[in-house]
């Protein structure tokens, strides 16, 4: 379990709602993001995310509905360095610039001692690439470099729009314990994807949109359900009755596998056994968490369009508001 510190700062997003002319960008959207855990923000491509996260961050104004960040909206924090780095797209560094120079400026601009810049750069994986110029940086240098740069401050929330983003299996890797060594120092982080599977494994919450709007928010653990194991054998009805003798409860599913609801596969594989029944297949059940997310997802992909315009861009306003972060 995360610590939690008790001056963590909360995400309180109620009835957040943004329209581009006629199209329903983000609807009516409520959750809370909480200290010390890490929430993944997931939808489809055009769900809303980035929108979203561009609310809380005061670039884009909400149509209606309210964001606060440790009780504040953006443009009221008293702190707003000290409380609140984002990186939301890792192409807008000048690219004549190197990276140091980059986080210097950003430093600078701050009031934040130079020394943490290196200190971000050792920390972010980067220190080699610190006198490159930022144009000649791959992907994932990039991501590594706005991390940095949101973290300048040292700010109690992280905000990351699709953070994997060009980062190879190790940089993902790399990423997941850095997420996790910051919410278990009470940072509240929201971070962004298109995929679950992605963030599977670095999430303790996720928050699920589609089409604008929340369709399931909750723990990870929650929506993985209730571990138990899952038996192939001979005859599952017999190997049913001799688990309940051992005080298991079970059920045969619909490809007549046995799910029991223990994850002691010892046990099951020592009661089969003695029941004389073979065993085709143990496993623990996991819950398949990406095929739970394209059902509750299914065809909500706004930005696949078949020909021509997509809707939002038809009657929106051009251009987005705001810069990046
Ligand atoms: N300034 C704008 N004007 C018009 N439509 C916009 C504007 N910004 C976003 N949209 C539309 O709003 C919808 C949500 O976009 P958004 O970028 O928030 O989604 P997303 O979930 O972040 O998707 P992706 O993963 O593709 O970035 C999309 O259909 C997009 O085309």
């Amino acid at each position: 379990m995360s610590a939690t510190t008790s001056d963590g700062a909360r995400i309180e997003v109620r009835g957040l709602t943004k329209r581009f002319g006629s199209f329903v960008a983000v609807d009516d959207l409520s959750f809370d993001v909480e200290p010390g855990r890490i929430t993944g923000f997931l939808g489809p491509n055009g769900a809303g995310k980035t929108t979203s996260l561009r609310m809380i961050l005061g670039l884009v104004n909400a149509t209606s509905g309210t964001a606060t960040i440790d009780g504040h909206r953006y443009v009221d924090l008293p702190n707003p360095l000290g409380t609140v780095g984002a990186a939301l797209e890792a192409t807008n560094f000048h690219p004549g610039r190197s990276g140091r120079d980059h986080l210097r400026v950003l430093a600078d601009a701050g009031s934040i001692p130079l020394g943490r810049v290196d200190e971000l750069l050792e920390l972010t994986g980067i220190p080699a690439a610190a006198r490159k110029r930022a144009g000649e940086y791959s992907m994932g240098m990039r991501q590594r470099l706005g991390l940095a740069a949101a973290l300048l401050g040292d700010p109690k929330v992280l905000v990351l729009d699709e953070p994997s983003n060009g980062l190879d299996p190790e940089g993902i890797r790399w990423l997941r314990g850095f997420l996790r060594h910051l919410s278990s120092e009470g940072k509240t982080i929201l971070v962004s994807s298109h995929l679950l599977a992605e963030v599977q494994q670095t999430v303790d919450e996720v928050v699920i949109i589609a089409n604008g709007r929340l369709v399931r928010s909750g723990s990870i653990a929650d929506l993985e359900g209730t571990p138990g194991a899952v038996v192939k054998t001979s005859d599952a009805g017999r190997l049913a009755g001799a688990l309940r003798v051992a005080d298991v409860t079970s059920t045969v599913d619909d490809n007549g596998s046995l799910v029991a609801d223990t994850t002691d596969l010892r046990l099951i594989g020592d009661v089969a056994l003695r029941a004389g029944l073979p065993i085709y297949g143990l496993q623990p059940r996991k819950a398949d968490l990406e095929a739970l997310f394209f059902q509750l997802t299914e065809g909500t992909n706004r930005n696949e369009v078949t020909g021509g315009v997509a809707p939002a861009e038809q009657d929106a306003v051009i251009g987005r508001e705001g810069a990046n972060l």
